[in-house]
Parts: C-alpha cells; structure tokens; sequence
C-alpha cells in the first residue's frame, strides 16, 4: 500500500504511527494537487500497489469536523476545478470535461471509519475538498458550503493522488486530521502538533485494519 503525505512532518507522523508495518510505503509528494499527482504517478509507474492512500492535516468545516478528529473521505471533491460565472461556479462536470469528483474505495472507508471509533478517536465521513489555494475568508467557506453542504475537510492534494490511483486503476482512500477550521485566515489558531499527533494515532489503525 502507498500512502502519499505533502510535507515532512506529515510523513514522519504516519512513519511513527505504522510502527514499522512494512506493508505500507510513505511517499513525500509536495503541496497542491499537481505535485501530489506527479508524484504518485510516479511510484504507481514503477511497482504495483493495492490502495494508495492521501493521507495528512486539512481545514475542517465547521459542524462536520472538530479540530484534531480525523476525518475519512466519503469522496474527494476537487472543488476548484471548473469555471466562475455571473451566476456562480461552474463545475467541470457541468461543463461536460469530465468529473471533479473521485469515488474512494467505500468498503475499506467503512472499515477504516468504523475501526478508529471503536479505538475512541472521534472520526468523521464526508466528502473531502481539495482545493489549490487554502480558504482564507468566510465568504470563501460559505460558497463552498453551499455548493457542497456535506463537505468534511479541505486539502490541497487529495485530488491530485486519486486521479493518478484511478489512472492507475488502484482504488483510493484519503484521511485527514483537522489542524484547523476552514475560515477567515488565523494561522495562530493552527494546531498543528495536535492533528500530526492525531495522524500518528489515525495510522496507527490503518495498519492494525487494513
Ligand atoms: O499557512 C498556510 O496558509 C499554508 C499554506 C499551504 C500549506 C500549508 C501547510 O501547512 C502544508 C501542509 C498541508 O496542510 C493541508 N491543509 C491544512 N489545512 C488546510 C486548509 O485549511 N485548507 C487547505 N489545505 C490545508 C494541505 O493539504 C497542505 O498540503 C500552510
């Protein structure tokens, strides 16, 4: 299994959390949904995996997700893939290029959900936003309320790492910790240490379930 974290601290995190479980191989692809997709291509090119997994912290909505649960994609959304309009954001979907959204593999996110519970880690399902630019204003976050009122967490890679898993044909799961909410920017509020802790714990489970 691949999982595939953005940055440093999220890969030693998940590291620390599989306890060596060599099973599973934890790649470092870069920020935004083009790194993370080159970079997943990359290694699925070269040897085969059962799952790829997008694994890291992410802004979460409020009333779908608190700060340092970890949230299990029901679907990952690339919600800024499309065209604004005057009368409002056009998907690609609706502009007939295709889907900006990617099933996960909803058996094993079953599972995953239903395992971090019973291990006492408040867990959420929903769809997951991947997004290029992180929501910096509360007009940003009510827009995309309202186009997608479900929506759980938003990341920056999550579509990028699916689209090359389906590429691939590889099914693909995307979890997240909440490190922060998605909202008017206050970097000061991120809780980093906590949702990287809550990610070492997250990974801990996947290994033990998968
Ligand atoms: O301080 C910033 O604004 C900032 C901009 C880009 C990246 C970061 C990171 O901390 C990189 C790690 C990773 O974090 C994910 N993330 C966390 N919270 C959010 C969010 O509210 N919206 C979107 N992405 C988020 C993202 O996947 C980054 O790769 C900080």
């Amino acid at each position: 299994m691949l999982i595939v974290t953005s940055v440093g601290p999220e890969h030693d995190a998940v590291v620390r959390g599989l306890n060596g479980d060599k099973r599973f191989e934890v790649l470092i692809g870069g920020v935004g949904p083009v790194s993370a997709a080159a970079s997943t291509a990359r290694a699925l090119a070269g040897k085969s995996y059962e799952l790829v997994i997008c694994a890291g912290i992410a802004g979460g909505f409020a009333g779908q997700a608190e700060m340092g649960s970890v949230i299990v994609a029901n679907e990952i959304i690339a919600a800024d893939l499309g065209a604004q309009t005057p009368d409002g954001f056009c998907s690609i979907d609706e502009l007939g290029f295709g889907s900006a959204r990617i099933a996960v593999d909803a058996a094993k996110a079953t599972r995953v959900t239903e395992a971090l519970r019973a291990a006492g880690v408040a867990t959420a399902s929903g769809p997951v936003l991947t997004l290029s630019t992180v929501t910096g204003t509360a007009e940003t976050a009510a827009e995309l309320v309202n186009r997608i009122p479900s929506a759980a967490a938003e990341a920056m890679e999550g579509f990028g790492v699916a689209t090359a898993a389906k590429a691939a044909g590889v099914p693909v799961l995307e979890i997240r910790t909440v490190s922060n909410m998605v909202g008017p920017r206050d970097r000061a509020a991120w809780r980093i240490k906590e949702a990287l802790e809550a990610l070492e714990a997250a990974s801990t489970v996947l290994a033990e379930v998968l």
